[in-house]
């Protein structure tokens, strides 16, 4: 379940913030050689060309001045070609800034998600995270929303925050050049008052920013439990309780957004008095504060008489080069304090992201360590995979204990069992028993309280197969739902394989979706759980099983949507098939199809039973 109360500490700039963002630097800059690194280098080197462009561009004023005070009509020519020129390589640049800038954003975001994806799909992490773990959040949301935005602004501030350092040095010899000691203290004294204001403004705009992200979350997850469930709910005619549900999540989700954006208005008052924050709010107290400052701290020197033997010409060139030079001194600060309300979102996408790769790499790591092999045995692309198995035994169950989650009550207490080849096993108990969960323990996706089980034939076709509960479909076409969760395990066989599949589809009886699909390999448009009936997602399963023919089938209540005419020839193909079946189910017709009974009664007791023999033993 996505929607959790996450209970988080509440992230901040701070060291945790610098170690998770060294972690995610590691990730878009694996190697010096890496593609992401050349493109920012040549991002580096465009940023410091547009640098020089604007220098240059910066002082043209300057140099009309005296060209017009000495009424030079052909230097003032050259003048005007060279600034059209200037401005003209300026917005080539620019562009190629952005467009470099843009592609690195396409790349970050490939390195970080697939880095994530590596992790969370890595043995059984992402069922862990998504039922048994509830410190994390819309795990969905992280990996898809926040790595995109987080690459988003990164990629926007990474040239600025690079080369501000130069740029400020520069400019700021420039300005003590000009001005000397008292110029250059002013402006900083300007940056550091901004500078202390926007660390008190911008602390509370974190933890808000987490939290609005968090419920956008939510939000989309409750619009996609209507889609996935819109049949069901349609059925309720639940459409306004639905409707006042889906606005409440809306209206918590816009409170939280208005709190941000009041939060965010101080910033934007105090960084438009003191500094010019972005286009959008135009002409600003900083332009004109800015400007008077630079004349301010020019004047101190002229009427102390350091340029008194200058001409009135030379002194004009002066004082604009100067307003040029103190203008963009204060931008370049002016640009630092703008990357700060960037740097805010990042640091809230860093610590969201950097929560959830701490988490899954913990998960992996705790479930690597019960299950050395986990992340290889997995792995159903090779063939030879399928030949391996000899064993004539699936599980040993010795003294076997487990309980739920949430709660210390053993549903299964002290269970040893052997499921061995051709003894059919059926699993009965009455509801919340504890059956599924003792195939969630038999396939490790629960730990056992006490006692062990192995599992010894490996899992996969040809050995051990699942069929769970909830028939599971994935995108994709006929052909695909068929062979999963094979990618393509005969991609030259061609019609042989056809053949196979087609008539697997017969036996389970679905060949009518041949038709509906135009063919195994057309891609189909629709969604499979909203065209086919429950009865036709518990037969295509039943199709998987065929062409997968495991030794072992271990199947969830697999039948339950079919009569029992039908569950009888599924199941007569199964055994067809060699297959030995761990049943579980309520209907008493499943017996004849099985040989031995496990019975949970609860409160962790069981018992077990020959079919149509006398009581075997008991707990
Ligand atoms: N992810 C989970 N977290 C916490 N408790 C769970 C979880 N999954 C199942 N449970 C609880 O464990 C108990 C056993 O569940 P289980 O699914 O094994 O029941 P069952 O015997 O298969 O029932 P049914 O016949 O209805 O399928 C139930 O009380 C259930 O609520």
């Amino acid at each position: 379940m996505p929607l959790r109360n996450t209970g988080l500490k509440r992230p901040k700039l701070d060291w945790k913030f610098l170690q998770r963002f060294y972690s995610i630097l590691k990730i878009l800059f694996p190697s010096w050689s890496n593609q992401n690194v050349l493109m920012f280098a040549t991002l580096l080197g465009v940023t410091i060309l547009v640098q020089l462009v604007i220098y240059q561009v910066g002082l043209i004023p300057s140099q009309f001045y005296g060209v017009l005070s000495q009424k030079n009509y052909g230097k003032f020519q050259e003048l005007v070609s060279f600034a059209i020129l200037l401005i003209l390589i300026n917005s080539v640049l620019k562009s190629v800034e952005q467009y470099i800038c843009s592609l690195l954003y396409v790349s970050w975001r490939e390195s970080l998600t697939e880095d994530l994806h590596r992790d969370y799909f890595w043995g059984r992490v992402y069922y862990t995270l998504n039922v048994l773990r509830k410190d994390i959040d819309n795990p969905d949301q992280r990996i898809s929303q926040d790595a995109e935005r987080l690459c988003k602004q990164l990629s926007s501030m990474a040239s600025r925050l690079v080369i501000s350092p130069f740029t400020i040095s520069y400019y700021t010899l420039q300005c003590f050049n000009n001005t000397g000691w008292i110029g250059l203290l002013s402006i900083f004294g300007y940056f550091v008052i901004g500078t202390v204001v926007n660390k008190i403004l911008m602390g509370p705009i974190v933890l808000t920013l987490i939290e609005q992200e968090k419920l956008e979350g939510d939000f989309r997850f409750k619009h996609m439990q209507i889609r996935v469930n819109a049949e069901s709910a349609a059925f309720y005619r639940a459409g306004k309780v639905e409707c006042m549900r889906t606005n409440w999540r809306l209206q918590r989700l816009l409170r939280t957004q208005r709190s941000l954006m009041n939060k965010e208005l101080w910033l934007y008052i105090k960084s438009q008095s003191f500094f010019y924050v972005s286009p959008p709010f135009g002409v600003n107290t900083f332009d004109y504060l800015g400007s008077i400052l630079s004349y301010v701290v020019i004047a101190i020197p002229i009427f102390a008489g350091v340029y008194d033997g200058m001409t009135p010409g030379e002194l004009s060139s002066l004082v604009s080069k100067n307003a040029f030079v103190c203008i963009y001194l204060i931008n370049c600060f002016t640009q630092l304090i703008d990357l700060s309300t960037t740097l805010s979102d990042v640091a809230g996408y860093t610590h969201r992201i950097g929560e959830l790769r701490e988490v899954i790499i913990d998960i992996g790591r705790k479930q690597c360590d019960c299950d050395p092999a986990l992340g290889e045995a997995y792995n159903f692309d090779s063939d030879g995979e399928f030949l391996n198995s000899s064993s004539g035994t699936a599980f040993v169950l010795q003294q076997l204990s487990y309980k739920c989650p949430l709660s210390e009550e053993l549903l299964v207490k002290e269970l040893s069992l052997k499921i061995c080849q051709d003894t059919h096993l059926l699993l009965v108990g009455n509801t919340g028993t504890g059956k599924t969960s003792l195939l969630r323990v038999l396939n490790r996706l629960w730990e056992p309280s006490n006692g062990s089980v192995e599992m010894t034939t490996f899992f996969g076709p040809r050995g051990i197969l699942f069929l769970p509960q909830k028939p599971y479909l994935t995108d994709g076409t006929l052909r695909e739902q068929v062979i999963y969760p094979l990618k393509d395990i005969y991609p030259a066989a061609g019609s042989v394989d056809d053949e196979r599949i087609l008539q697997y589809l017969e036996l389970a009886g679905v060949s009518s979706l041949i038709k509906r699909t135009g063919g195994l390999d057309e891609k189909v448009d629709w969604n499979w759980y909203d065209v086919l009936s429950p009865g036709e997602m518990q037969r295509l399963c039943f199709a998987r099983l065929f062409y997968l023919q495991p030794k072992f089938a271990v199947l969830d209540e697999a039948t339950s949507a079919l009569t029992e005419e039908a569950e009888g020839q599924l199941y007569r193909t199964c055994k067809q098939l060699g297959m030995t079946l761990v049943s579980l189910g309520h209907r008493s017709s499943l017996e004849k199809y099985h040989d031995v009974m496990l019975r949970l009664c609860g409160g962790g007791q069981w018992e077990l039973t020959k079919l149509k023999m006398e009581k075997h033993n008991q707990n």
